[in-house]
């Protein structure tokens, strides 16, 4: 469950990126969120794991308002949130496997079942096999999927990613857009900023819109999915 409420934030230097921001996504939801470029979609993604705090309001995680997280609380906040940011570059100096493993390290997770998960996931993203290559030999596509192996391999129960499909060819975003959608048919709730919302139209995702910083637009699905339990069951 992720709940805005009257969530505004402003940057140092007074700009307001978000004002007056309500909503509130359930267990299992597909979200879209659209918007022109600096209309807030990444200032809100970053309230959720707490890269960014509110400047006013209040942001619910699963019923725990992270406005004013301690810090030392934030590494059990993120572990439950798979994030795909325009921040969470690959390491170039280590390999796909090192870079799935990454999160798992951070952990402290027992480094033979560590070893699996990172199995798993790459094999979830279609990288099987791939864990000794270096990232600058892959294409963007496989790129970005070594990020989404990396995002998923804690087993988060919500999944968030800013432009995912960014800078990819057209073939390449569809596959990228499949897989998030595979992930949601999972259990998991996902939040996907996009500025090409057809990639995803087929699910039928709710979709949020946000213009200068306002939400003027939150369209459901009819027979919505929502509500199917949160827990992510995409492994083996
Ligand atoms: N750290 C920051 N300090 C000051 N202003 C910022 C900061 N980050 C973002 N902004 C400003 O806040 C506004 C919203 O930016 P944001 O990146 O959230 O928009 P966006 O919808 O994700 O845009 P894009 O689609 O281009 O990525 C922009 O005007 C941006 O310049």
């Amino acid at each position: 469950m992720i709940v805005f409420e009257d969530v505004a934030k402003r940057y140092a230097g007074g700009y307001t990126a978000l004002a007056g921001v309500d909503f509130a996504i359930r267990h299992g939801e597909l979200v879209v969120l659209s918007g022109h470029s600096g209309a807030g979609k990444s200032t809100l993604l970053k309230l959720i794991p707490v890269i960014e705090r509110p400047s006013a309001g209040r942001v619910l995680i699963n019923g725990q308002d992270v406005s004013h997280l301690p810090k030392a609380a934030i590494p059990y906040l993120r572990r439950n949130l798979g994030l795909v940011l325009q921040e969470s570059r690959l390491l170039f100096d280590r390999n796909v496997f090192d870079n799935v493993m990454l999160p798992l390290v951070i952990t402290g997770h027992p480094p033979r079942d560590a070893a699996r998960r990172v199995a798993a996931a790459l094999d979830r993203v279609g990288l099987n096999g791939r864990g000794k290559e270096m990232p600058a030999g892959l294409s963007g596509g496989e790129q970005q999927r070594v990020a989404i192996a990396r995002a998923i391999v804690n087993r988060p129960s919500i999944l968030i990613a800013d432009e995912p499909t960014a800078h990819l060819d057209p073939a390449y975003a569809a596959d990228i857009a499949e897989l998030f959608l595979s992930f949601n048919e999972a259990g998991v709730t996902v939040l996907v900023s996009t500025h090409d919302v057809s990639l995803f139209a087929a699910s039928q995702p709710r979709r949020l819109v946000l213009e200068k910083g306002e939400l003027t637009g939150d369209s459901r699905p009819a027979g919505s999915t929502a509500d199917k339990g949160g827990e992510m069951r995409v492994f083996a």
